[in-house]
């Protein structure tokens, strides 16, 4: 588990992190999201110990990174894939690391293969596209078998095989009952990968909440089709519901759940042909969330 509590960090005037307090359970996937800027990246260096806070703590499995002996069995983590040793092999860069934390060269052998990188383990790093140094970078995670991951952006410089690659890994890792906390700005893409969303925006908690909770909350109304438009819209306005007829005939009912309508219709002998719950899109949900911590943004095309 990792466990973040009332987490600041301050660089000189810049508040990075605000007061952040948060926890990543294990068997799900949870997405830390949020724009550039809103404090993401420093979250997870002060798990990892990277960078010392202001005040709080972030605790894995309810340590501090510094008092855990041999980390590479705890925690696993991918942040900057491009800060290796563009010198060494592959083997070399995971066996240095390894050696470190006592695990054996048949370890590095296994996790060069699970990331799809045994037939360059040879190969010095440097001449390594981004998308493999990424593999790497997730295959030294990997190394000690921990229970918690961190992935920060790991999606960047994979292809689309890559990105579902990457995705499946993650679910599975969940799926053993790990802890798996990513970052991303998308949340197209958490969509399909996180159980669980954090999203944060100028170092602060904006929302918490699965995914499925997220739709619940930004649900907009029902789309209703009948044969009977007149009377379905009379009976559900006298229910309470702001109804709209749409330009194909169907109706948007908002401030009744779709199981009420439903019960409305079967009362009086009213057909349905379809009722359907509309959410905004999660993108959009998250655009909402986020909207006033936007560090930088580009002037609106039409004001
Ligand atoms: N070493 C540093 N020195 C000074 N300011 C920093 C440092 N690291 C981060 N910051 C600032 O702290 C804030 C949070 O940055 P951070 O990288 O944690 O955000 P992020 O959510 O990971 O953003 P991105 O998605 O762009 O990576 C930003 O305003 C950033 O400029």
């Amino acid at each position: 588990m990792i466990e973040i509590r009332e987490l600041t960090k301050r660089y000189g005037p810049t508040v990075a992190v605000d007061d952040l307090s948060f926890r990543v359970e294990p068997g799900y996937v949870t997405g830390f999201l949020g724009p550039n800027g809103a404090g993401k990246s420093t979250t997870m260096r002060a798990v990892l110990g990277l960078d010392t806070p202001t005040s709080g703590d972030a605790l894995i499995n309810g340590r501090h990174y510094a008092a855990i002996d041999r980390p590479l069995h705890q925690v696993g983590a991918l942040l900057d894939a491009s800060a290796v040793h563009g010198g060494r092999t592959a083997f070399d860069h995971l066996y240095c690391l390894a050696r470190s934390n006592g695990i054996r060269k048949a370890r590095v052998r296994a996790v060069l293969d699970r990331v799809g990188l045994a037939g360059v383990a040879g190969k010095r790093i440097g001449g390594f596209s981004l998308g493999m140094k990424q593999r790497l970078g997730i295959a030294a995670a990997l190394l000690g078998d921990p229970g918690v991951f961190l992935f920060d952006e790991p999606g960047n410089g994979l292809d689309p095989e890559g990105i579902r690659w990457i995705r499946d890994l993650m679910r599975s890792l969940a799926a053993e009952g790990r802890t798996v906390l990513v970052s991303s700005h998308l949340m197209s893409e958490m969509e399909l990968t996180a159980d669980h969303i954090v999203v944060v925006g100028r170092g602060r908690l904006i929302a918490e909440a699965s995914i499925s909770e997220l739709a619940e909350r930004f649900r907009r109304d029902v789309l209703v089709r009948t044969p009977d438009v007149a009377e379905l819209t009379r009976l559900l306005r006298s229910a309470g519901a702001v109804v709209t007829r749409q330009p194909d005939g169907s109706l948007a009912a908002q401030g009744l759940d779709a199981v009420t309508i439903g019960d409305i219709a079967v009362r009086n002998h009213i057909a349905v042909h379809e009722l359907t719950p509309r959410s905004d899109s999660l993108e959009d949900a998250y655009l909402k969330l986020t909207d006033d911590s936007i560090e930088y943004r580009a002037e609106r095309a039409n004001p």
